[in-house]
């Protein structure tokens, strides 16, 4: 008998090619997916070296940071630093033989809403992306995280990557999320609760009935945020959801192979009394929706608080630095949070940019209106999920009220296309990050569910989503 082994350590095991005495190892890589981003010097650096792609079949690339969200993206991109990256990646695609889906293909969308869309991402395979988001495959068993340019370049060369195995954390969320209480309110609280470092050095596998209760769409929105909780990697074992969610994607395995896949991954589960080095346990009835305050994704608080005083912090260096914090946010403490006016609303990302998001906003939106303050928008995580939601009637539902419905891509969750936010402008943001001038220069962003999200930019100001009517 082996030892019981987590489902991290069983994806690391199937996946190591060599290990040195320092514990420095060489990792099989199963699938690569490229952005416009932190590829171009990769792609430069194999040209330069004579090299080709090893396993183009095991690459795909996709334009999403920097495309336009604008009905008029077939016009192309006007910004030329944009305009640049994307010709880019058009070009290293076909010159290196890897798969693209460019701004104009209807599968295009944020890399990891295509990945699982497409069947790319499987349980049980290690996944790596030159994008820190990359966690949110974990959602299907994946081990799959973020790497550097360097990196890039050395998995399109080898298919293979220079690893040190992380530390097992397990983060068990029990009980029943109450109505109107999301993946998105479990994830800030996690990261609320052990801090913007507490998972470093980690892997975190999400377990217990609640994360088991999510649909696909919300264990992404959990998986997707473990790294603003500073760990590696977050991992959700695969169950029957997860093998229907594959089930006929384009690249999923199909027939027998098909079949034989799902055995694998029923064996991936962690074992019972497998070691974690830690566990962190939340319960998911307490748990209300909650609002950032600050410019990390710490710095949360429930809906129906008030905006904290940094002065009741011990530790000097922190209590400066969430001073700044307010400052930069222009809020005062003691606020409460639903008196907080907002100029602008984001529904979209790889955090929250899914059908089931989408749907959330449209239930909450339907038949109101966008105060007229508010400037609000949606944009679809993926071309498919654009299509989705316009089959089920939600794109007439935002318009209706106001909305501005857009075409896919990273939009303003980070300002590197046309969609920013202008200085001291406060955006409700269904996105993960809420850095100072994430989504433009001075913008001020308060990360929340979807549905928080959509009442808001009806009301004009934060509203508790339990009392919505
Ligand atoms: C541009 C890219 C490298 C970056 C990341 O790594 O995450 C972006 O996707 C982000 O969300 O900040
Ligand atoms: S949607 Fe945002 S977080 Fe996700 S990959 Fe794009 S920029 Fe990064």
């Amino acid at each position: 008998m082996t030892a019981p082994r987590t489902l991290y350590d069983k994806i690391w095991d199937d996946h190591l090619v060599d290990q040195q005495e320092d514990g420095t190892c060489l990792l099989y890589i199963d699938r690569h997916l490229v952005h416009e981003v932190t590829s171009p010097q990769a792609f430069e650096g194999l040209r330069t070296a004579h090299r080709k792609v090893r396993a183009p079949e095991k690459t795909l690339a996709v334009v999403d940071h920097n495309v336009p969200t604008s009905p008029d993206r077939a016009l192309g991109i006007k910004n030329e630093e944009s305009r640049i990256q994307v010709e880019a990646l058009a070009t290293n695609a076909a010159d290196f033989g890897v798969e693209y889906l460019n701004e104009n293909d209807k599968r295009q969308g944020i890399v990891h809403i295509v990945g699982p869309e497409q069947g790319f991402t499987l349980p049980g395979t290690t996944i790596v992306c030159g994008d820190s988001h990359t966690s949110t495959h974990g959602a299907f068993g994946a081990l799959a995280h973020g790497i550097g340019t360097s990196e890039v370049e050395h998995v399109l060369a080898t298919q293979t990557l220079i690893q040190k195995k992380a530390k097992n954390m397990l983060v068990e969320v029990n009980g029943e999320l109450p109505e109107g209480v999301t993946a998105k309110d479990i994830i800030l609280a996690i990261i609320g609760e052990i801090g913007t470092a507490g998972g470093t050095g980690y892997v975190i596998e999400f377990a217990g009935e609640a994360i088991r209760a999510l649909s696909m769409e919300g264990r992404m929105t959990v998986c997707n945020m473990t790294i603003e909780g500073g760990a590696r990697a977050g991992l959700i074992a695969p169950d029957e959801k997860t093998y229907a969610y594959f089930k006929d994607r384009p690249r999923s395995p199909k027939g027998k192979a098909w079949d034989m896949a799902v055995e694998y991954w029923k064996t991936l589960p962690s074992d019972e009394g497998a070691h974690y080095d830690k566990i962190v346990r939340l319960d998911a009835a307490s748990l209300p929706p909650i609002v950032s305050w600050g410019s990390s994704p710490e710095d949360v608080i429930a809906v129906t608080g008030v905006v904290p005083n940094p002065d009741d912090i011990k530790d000097e260096a922190k209590r400066t630095s969430k001073w700044r914090a307010l400052d930069y946010m222009g809020l005062k403490p003691g606020t409460p949070i639903t008196d907080i006016k907002i100029d602008r609303v984001f529904i979209g990302s790889c955090t929250n940019g899914r059908i089931e998001d989408l749907r959330a906003a449209a239930k909450v939106v339907e038949g109101k209106t966008v105060n007229a303050n508010v400037d609000a928008m949606i944009v679809p995580g993926s071309g498919l999920v654009k299509e989705q939601a316009e089959a089920e009637g939600l794109d007439v539902i935002f318009k209706a009220a106001g909305f501005d419905w857009r075409e896919p891509g990273c939009s303003m969750c980070l300002a590197m296309n046309d969609d920013r936010l202008k200085p001291g402008e406060r955006c409700a943001s269904t996105s993960n990050r809420n850095f100072e001038g994430r989504q433009g220069f001075k913008g001020r962003t308060h990360l929340v569910s979807p549905a928080m999200a959509a009442a808001a930019a009806v009301a004009g100001h934060f509203v508790d989503i339990r009392e919505w009517k």
